[in-house]
């Protein structure tokens, strides 16, 4: 494989953006990937998938290079040399050993030198696994040594590319059919009646079926939570932290655009990108609605179903956003356990009674989950039933880290 000098920079440029100016890297990537349209498919996928992975083994790359704390353009081409030399080798991959061209930005690339820090770092998870110290020694505290070696190193593999059919447009053998004729090949899952599993990583958002609505692209574990909440045609549903409305979607194609459903955000910008989602779905049940001050106690009692699908750290799809591991701290996870919480109790309101609430995130950590449901139990339990908890694992089913319970309310 011979590496093209302007692929390289682009890369190089990307990352710099992504650690020294905190660009997050999907929109970074996105636009370096726009600021030239000569670029074919396998030089966008160069770009892409390397800044992602040099973003995901950043930890790793910085300690065989043997950088220092503060970093220097040249740093980045190290880790770009470094990140090819090593990445068959970290693939487990037999691949013929690569060789750097004879750049001047490589010339302090000792490869020998790298060869023997790698093995060094396979001793010690957090620089193998490339994790902060604060973040590995969180994962261990809550989930325990084993589970957390097998979790963190499931969460740095990349994750299958899945889609959610629309129902409201479509069934899944037609999608499957016509990706086929566009030589895109997908698998299903008996779990998922929506789900197609892709092969390889195929750009699908340039597809006229994904601009007709045919689908979106959504985890396995993500389309597991809509048909937890149990919605029937007709019913009155509230998606309190509906976001941009990946599972509002899925809850309007499964009420079959009957009943009424009502997408609520504290940011109007997600909200407005949901309409957008929802026009082009053909989800036609539901409108949207900022969150104000007065907004929970105005509805209180009046949802048959409700989603509190929380802000969360995370830390269960880093697979698919691996530069929330640098971007994360302590003192942001401890606040969003404050907000978690204060949702459930406060928005959970808003349900009538023998209604169903499902309350979830999209991170592996039980104080961001399980123990918030346990609390609630424990402080308001004569109100309130558990009828059904989750967990899916990156590590166990191949699905993102996701939590989710429906609690009924007497
Ligand atoms: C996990 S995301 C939602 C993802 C979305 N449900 C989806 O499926 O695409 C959490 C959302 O909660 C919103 N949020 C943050 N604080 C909130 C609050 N106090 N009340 C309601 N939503 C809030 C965030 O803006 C974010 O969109």
């Amino acid at each position: 494989m011979r590496i093209h000098r302007p692929l390289a920079d682009a890369v190089v440029g990307t990352l710099q953006e992504i650690f020294l100016n905190k660009r997050q890297a999907d929109r970074a990537i996105e636009y370096v990937l726009k600021s030239n349209r000569k670029w074919g498919s396998r030089d966008r996928g160069f770009i892409a998938e390397n800044t992602y992975e040099i973003v995901r083994w950043w930890r790793m790359l910085h300690f065989v290079i043997e950088a220092p704390e503060s970093l220097n353009k040249y740093h980045f081409w190290q880790a770009f040399g470094a990140w090819q030399l090593l990445k068959a080798k970290h693939a487990n991959s037999d691949e013929a050993l690569f060789r750097l061209p004879d750049w001047v930005e490589f010339s302090k690339v000792n490869t020998n030198r790298i060869f023997s820090r790698y093995e060094e770092a396979k001793n010690i998870r957090k620089i193998i696994e490339s994790v902060p110290d604060w973040l590995d020694a969180l994962g261990e505290a809550e989930l325990g040594t084993e589970k957390w070696n097998k979790e963190i190193h499931a969460l740095n593999q990349q994750a299958p590319v899945i889609l959610r059919v629309n129902s409201l447009k479509s069934n899944r053998e037609h999608v499957a059919d016509l990706l086929g004729d566009e030589d895109i090949n997908a698998d299903y899952n008996n779990e998922l009646p929506d789900g197609l599993i892709l092969e390889g990583r195929p750009s699908v958002f340039k597809t006229s079926m994904f601009k007709d609505g045919f689908f979106e692209v959504q985890d396995a574990a993500s389309q597991l939570v809509a048909p937890m909440l149990d919605v029937k045609a007709g019913m009155r549903v509230i998606d309190a932290c509906a976001g941009a409305g990946g599972k509002t979607l899925h809850i309007a194609a499964l009420m079959e655009n009957k009943g009424r459903i009502i997408a609520m955000d504290v940011e109007e910008r997600k909200l407005q990108e949901l309409q957008k989602r929802a026009r082009r779905a053909g989800a036609m049940n539901l409108e949207t609605r900022l969150i104000e001050p007065k907004t929970i106690k105005r509805l209180q009692e009046s949802a048959d179903r409700l989603l509190l699908d929380v802000p969360c750290s995370g830390l269960g799809v880093i697979r698919r956003n691996p530069d929330a591991k640098w971007k994360l701290t302590p003192e942001f996870i401890e606040n969003l356990r404050t907000i978690q919480y204060t949702i459930l109790t406060q928005y959970s309101s808003m349900l009538k009674k023998g209604g169903k609430m499902v309350f979830a995130t999209c991170s592996l950590l039980p104080s961001e989950s399980e123990d918030h449901v346990r609390r609630f139990l424990a402080e308001q339990g004569e109100q309130w039933e558990l009828l059904e908890e989750r967990r899916t694992s990156p590590a166990e089913d191949g699905y993102d880290g996701f939590y989710m319970a429906c609690l009924q309310r007497k």
